[in-house]
């Protein structure tokens, strides 16, 4: 679902080794769907360990509001990951505002919880882009737009949160198309609007590369969460390799070719 924050809380530190017991917090706009994902990781965790919050990525008030009621039932967030995201390219105020605007606020309230210098206990952030955040999906401009908005954005908030050190590591993971409810949105002409045409293109892609399973995102995921020395890097996963994404330092050192103005 769309949103999930982790907390870790230390049980036992004996001789050396630490044992931490991991609770996930789920938030969702879509009720059935968190509820029935609880259920599963009941089943397999224990009622305890799980929590579903429905809540709407786009609201300031939702998004605060359960936020705090996790940090009250848990006591602590220490891995957020910004998921929520939609093909809509007809109405695509909607998909900037969830796409990108809920990645921004997901990202600066769970800081308030998370940065050192709020009493908080650092942690990683990771925003979920796509490999269309690096290159254009041509039936899609305004979702390859928010996507190419998250990279830009984790990757400034890195820089930042290690400026002011905030003891937050943020993240970007850049899927090719993975098996999920979200392609079934590219058949239908109300998401993709005037760009329906087109869909045989994305149709080609898969076609000749084939499409993830969840499981290799999820895979992928924890290397952001666990390797620490990495912050604002960004990991791209297609059918056949998982690779760390090299951007210039600065913007000056891009391949470039010199133009006239004359
Ligand atoms: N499936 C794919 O091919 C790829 C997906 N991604 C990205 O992965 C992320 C997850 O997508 P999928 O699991 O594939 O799609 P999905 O449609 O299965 O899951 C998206 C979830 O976001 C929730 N959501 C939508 N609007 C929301 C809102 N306003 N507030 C709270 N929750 C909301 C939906 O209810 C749904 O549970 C998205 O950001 C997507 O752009 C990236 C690359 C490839
Ligand atoms: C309907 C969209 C479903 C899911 C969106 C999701 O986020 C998946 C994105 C997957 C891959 C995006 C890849 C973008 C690759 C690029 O670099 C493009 O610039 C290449 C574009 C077209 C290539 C056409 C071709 O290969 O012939």
């Amino acid at each position: 679902p769309g949103t999930r924050f982790k907390t870790l809380t230390l049980t036992q530190a004996v001789d050396g080794l630490v044992v931490f017991l991991l609770f996930v917090a789920l938030i969702d706009v879509n009720k059935s769907l968190g509820d029935e994902l609880k259920s599963t990781l009941d089943q397999e965790y224990g009622r305890d360990r799980t929590e579903f919050y429905l809540a709407d990525v786009t609201s300031e008030e939702d998004f605060k509001g359960v936020l705090e009621k996790i940090v009250k039932t848990f006591g602590r967030i220490d891995i957020l990951c910004n998921n929520a995201g939609i093909i809509n390219e007809k109405h695509w105020e909607k998909t900037i505002a969830i796409n990108l605007g809920g990645v921004v606020r997901g990202t600066y309230l769970a800081l308030e919880h998370m940065k050192k210098e709020n009493g908080g206990n650092g942690g990683v952030i990771v925003n979920i882009s796509s490999m269309a955040g690096l290159g254009p999906l041509p039936m899609a401009p305004i979702y390859t737009a928010t996507k190419h908005g998250v990279v830009g954005f984790s990757r400034a908030m890195a820089a930042v949160s290690k400026l002011a050190n905030y003891g937050v590591r943020i993240n970007i993971l850049c899927p090719w198309f993975v098996k999920t409810n979200l392609l079934s949105t590219m058949n239908s002409e109300k998401h993709i609007g005037s760009f329906f045409p087109l869909k045989g293109i994305a149709e080609t892609m898969m076609q000749n590369r084939g499409c993830l399973e969840a499981d290799v995102v999820a895979k992928a995921f924890l290397v952001l969460v666990k390797d620490e020395s990495k912050n604002g890097d960004v990991l791209m996963i297609d059918p056949d390799e998982a690779v760390f994404v090299s951007f210039p330092e600065r913007a000056q050192d891009f391949s470039t070719t010199p133009v006239s103005l004359e």
